[in-house]
């Protein structure tokens, strides 16, 4: 995992992202490379100019070459100001590519993937990661190619000149390619945890501001914060261990080049005293000694950004080499228009991934079109876990759903999605005002009238219109600011708006008093007539907005029937019912 092949091979997954910048990064490189040519080419001169006109005396020759030396100056500069503006764009380009993949993907991820990940992790990976990313390819990949290939051009140059002070140059070099070695490594490693690390922080930080009220209520703030000083002292700690690695090859690097020039010096004067070289060369030499300078030194932290960058990379690609198990068909098949809404679940069986045993066994229910069926159960039967299979946030294990016939597995998801609306036990809403809120329910563009329609289905437009700028409010992050009724009845009118055929609600009235309850569920009647609707019922007054009931036990459906029928047929549903009473009670006092 930590050898260099693996880092190139990590880095090698950017490549997609810069396929359409080819021609810019090429003229980019070949700036830099002209730019290097350049530079490399200022200490020939100077050679030139000692052993010409200095030793000579030919002032109009001196002229010339300073104005050639000049010249290189300026041309490098000219080349290198090209060379930014070239790849800047390219770079920026690729993160915005790199975020926006990211960001798709985790859209395309099934529950079943989000249920794994800490959101602090994924949100680490999408944006500091993307950012080491960006930082490498816009400058540390750029200066690290052309700082190797200035070394090894300089080196060559050296040998050209006088192979004896280029031979002085490797063997001081020599050191340096032995502690990369060691020290890619190590840093990789290190660069590794501290990027989890600072993934598990960012969770604990995310988690401490949505359940702030918890930690308030329950005062578990100072309990959290000794657990946020635990994760960033480990975080520092892998920041000091990286800085230590870091240490020992800059005392190389930093070395090096003065160990170098002293010893070019020694050889050099002996050569000069011997006549073996002039002191043109000499100088000539030390000066592309002194360029190399900063191409040696900055090796070792290039080095470390280049580790950290193929360790991000290979954290992002954890998130984006991870193929969605919920998918689109190949061939999708479509739904009849208009769609009648017959749900039907055939021998339906779920085990959740890493579970050991089936939390459904055999559901067998039909939901006719424009039926209500309420769904109910003991605590932790599953219930939740077969709502959330019609929209296929997660898919059966064996057995199949149809929609009007249809296998919803055969259908494009967008499709299906479009046809199934959901509200949740617990309403989500967004950083958004009321209105976009809303409008989230559909992907076609909405009218006024059509998010006022569906507040008023939920009962919802009365307390709109008193909020300070109305249907324009801003309702603040998870909608924080409203009340958990005033939440469930913007969650519910999302539901309506995309006049779905099919509703999938888990319990969305158990937040609501009993006034609040007693006015959504007449709303809500509206709403379910002429739709398929499957609920899931914690409370009587709920299932008597049903049509029918279902009793699912131990993985089946075991008893069917109306509210009545089964209160008369069933004592388990009897039961089941009175617990609820019972707990609604205890709830109450
Ligand atoms: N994402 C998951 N991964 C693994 N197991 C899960 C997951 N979600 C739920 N379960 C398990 O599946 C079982 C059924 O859970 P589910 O939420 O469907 O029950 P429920 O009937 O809706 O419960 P409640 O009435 O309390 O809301 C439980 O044992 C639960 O621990």
């Amino acid at each position: 995992m930590s050898d260099r092949g693996s880092t190139l091979k990590e880095l090698r997954r950017l490549i997609p992202y810069y396929r359409a910048s080819r021609l810019p990064l090429l003229v980019a490189g070949i700036c830099a490379l002209g730019a290097m040519m350049a530079g490399l080419t200022i200490p020939l001169v100077t050679q030139k100019i000692i052993d010409g006109p200095v030793r000579t005396g030919d002032v109009p020759g001196l002229i010339w070459l300073v104005l050639l030396v000049f010249g290189l100056g300026l041309a490098e500069a000219g080349l290198l100001f090209a060379r930014r503006q070239l790849s800047a764009p390219p770079n920026n380009r690729a993160e915005a590519g790199m975020r926006a993949a990211l960001y798709a993907h985790l859209q395309r991820l099934p529950l079943g993937f989000h249920d794994c990940w800490q959101s602090g992790q994924l949100l680490s990976r999408g944006v500091d990661d993307v950012a080491t990313i960006r930082r490498f390819m816009t400058f540390t990949l750029i200066y690290l190619v052309i700082n190797s290939t200035t070394i090894v051009v300089g080196l060559v140059i050296m040998y050209t000149l006088a192979p004896l002070l280029g031979l002085v140059v490797t063997v001081c070099l020599l050191p340096l390619v032995v502690s990369s070695y060691f020290y890619e490594t190590r840093y990789r490693v290190v660069a590794r945890r501290a990027q989890d690390q600072a993934g598990d922080l960012a969770t604990t930080v995310e988690e401490s501001v949505l359940g702030v009220r918890v930690l308030k209520a329950f005062g578990r703030g100072k309990h959290l914060r000794a657990h946020y000083l635990r994760q960033a002292a480990d975080l520092r700690e892998s920041g000091l261990r990286k800085l230590a690695v870091l240490a020992l090859i800059w005392a190389v690097i930093i070395a090096l080049p003065g160990l170098a020039i002293a010893a070019q010096l020694g050889v050099g004067a002996h050569g000069i005293a011997t006549g073996s070289i002039t002191l043109g060369t000499l100088v000539a030499a030390v000066t592309l000694t002194t360029f190399l300078t900063w191409p040696v030194e900055s090796l070792g932290w290039f080095l470390a950004e280049m580790n950290s960058a193929a360790a991000a990379c290979e954290r992002f690609g954890e998130v984006a080499d991870t193929a969605p198990s919920v998918t689109d068909p190949a061939h999708p098949e479509r739904l009849p228009n208009p769609v009648r809404g017959e749900v039907r679940f055939e021998g339906v069986r779920m085990r959740y991934p890493g579970a050991e045993t089936d939390v459904l066994s055999t559901v067998d229910l039909t939901l006719s079109p424009g039926e209500t069926v309420a769904l109910v159960g003991a605590t932790g039967c599953g219930k939740t876990t077969l709502t959330s299979l019609v929209p296929r946030f997660y898919d059966v294990s064996a057995g199949r759903i149809t929609l009007d016939g249809k296998d919803i597995r055969t259908l494009a998801l967008h499709d299906l999605r479009g046809r199934v609306a959901v509200a949740f036990e617990e309403a989500v809403l967004f950083s958004a005002t009321v209105r976009e809120n809303v409008a989230m329910g559909t992907d076609r563009p909405t009218t006024e009238e059509e998010v006022r329609e569906a507040l008023r289905v939920a009962n919802a437009e009365d307390f709109v219109d008193a909020l300070p700028q109305g249907l324009d409010t801003p309702i603040g992050e998870q909608g924080l600011s409203l009340s958990g009724g005033q939440r469930q009845r913007l969650a519910l009118a999302r539901a309506v708006i995309g006049r779905p055929s099919v509703l999938v609600l888990d319990d969305p009235l158990s937040a609501l008093d009993v006034h609040t309850e007693a006015e959504v569920e007449q709303a809500l009647r509206r709403v379910l007539h002429g739709v398929t609707a499957l609920v899931v019922a914690h409370r009587p007054s709920t299932v008597q907005l049903a049509d029918r009931v279902a009793v699912l036990h131990e993985g089946r459906i075991v008893a069917t029937g109306t509210h009545r029928e089964l209160l008369d047929s069933s004592t388990f549903y009897r039961t089941l019912l009175s617990t609820v009473d019972e707990n609604l009670e205890v709830t109450a006092r």
